[in-house]
């Protein structure tokens, strides 16, 4: 098989990832919209990059043989006629018996299937949990993985495009970014932003150094959120980055994998 890359790009930056036949659409940023269209008649596939905590949640296969032992996004087939966003939300909800709330979609489609085969494709969303715990019913583990963790699990083919994006919005667990507003309202509204995108988020009232007067200190938006996303909210609502904060996160590089790892006998999962 012939191994074609594009570049999916995180933030300003673009990375290289196996192809596969993996429809890239520019750039890679959330579309505004929660919908997904149909491409080519292909019958769709929805996954949901669950995240909390700046981790993302994996599930493991039980079926079909083939597939069984091997992770993937929860998620499921689109009824038709059915919102792809309330479809994934149906389909965590019988899987994990918990509520979740599609954020936004991530750029590019995925074909499932062997080649001259495919008839169903895989979009995926970020969501992020309102209610509930994950319960697996189908899959027979599920694991929280941290964006350095990502590489350690032996994903499903029609994932492993995704994995860039999902790894760029995760960020480091450890690290928590503090962006100084003036203005409350300006910090509440970055707060909701960010929370909307499936981070952390939290609004605190900053005294800073030297300042004792209450009525002059500003206000402090305290996020998981990678350094780069923060960034531009800052930039947008006329705050700044608190750079002092030893907290601050460290990009690390990633060990994602470069191709599919197929072994032996392995074949492409049947839809
Ligand atoms: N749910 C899910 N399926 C995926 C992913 N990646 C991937 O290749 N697939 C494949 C596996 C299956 O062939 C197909 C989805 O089938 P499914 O069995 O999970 O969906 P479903 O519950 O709606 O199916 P069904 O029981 O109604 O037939 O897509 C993924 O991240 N999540």
């Amino acid at each position: 098989m012939t191994t074609t890359t594009t570049s999916v790009a995180v933030g300003e930056r673009r990375r290289l990832v196996p192809m596969g036949g993996f429809e890239a659409q520019a750039p890679g940023r959330l579309r505004a919209s929660t919908t997904v269209d149909s491409l080519g008649g292909m019958s769709q596939v929805v996954g949901a990059a669950i995240v909390r905590h700046s981790r993302v949640l994996a599930a493991r296969r039980t079926a079909p043989p083939e597939a069984a032992g091997r992770w993937e996004l929860p998620g499921g087939k689109v009824e038709p006629g059915e919102d792809p966003a309330a479809a994934l939300e149906r389909e965590v909800a019988e899987e994990l018996g918990c509520t979740v709330e599609v954020t936004g979609w991530l750029a590019g489609r995925a074909p499932i299937g062997q080649p001259g085969n495919q008839t169903h494709e895989l979009t995926v969303a970020f969501a992020r949990l309102v209610a509930g715990e994950p319960e697996p019913t189908e899959h027979d583990q599920v694991r929280w993985l941290t964006r350095d963790e990502l590489g350690e699990v032996d994903w499903l083919e029609p994932d492993r495009p995704f994995l860039p994006e999902i790894a760029a919005r995760l960020g480091s667990p450890d690290a928590l970014l503090r962006a100084i507003f003036f203005d409350a309202d300006d910090a509440r509204a970055v707060r909701d932003r960010l929370t909307r995108d499936g981070f952390e988020a939290s609004v605190v009232r900053e005294r800073l150094h030297g300042e004792d007067d209450d009525e002059d200190h500003p206000w402090a938006v305290l996020s998981d959120a990678p350094e780069l996303v923060v960034e531009l909210l800052v930039d947008e609502y006329d705050g700044w980055l608190d750079r002092d904060d030893d907290a601050a996160p460290v990009a690390t590089p990633l060990d994602l994998p470069a191709a599919p790892r197929r072994r032996v006998g392995d074949t492409t999962i049947p839809t």
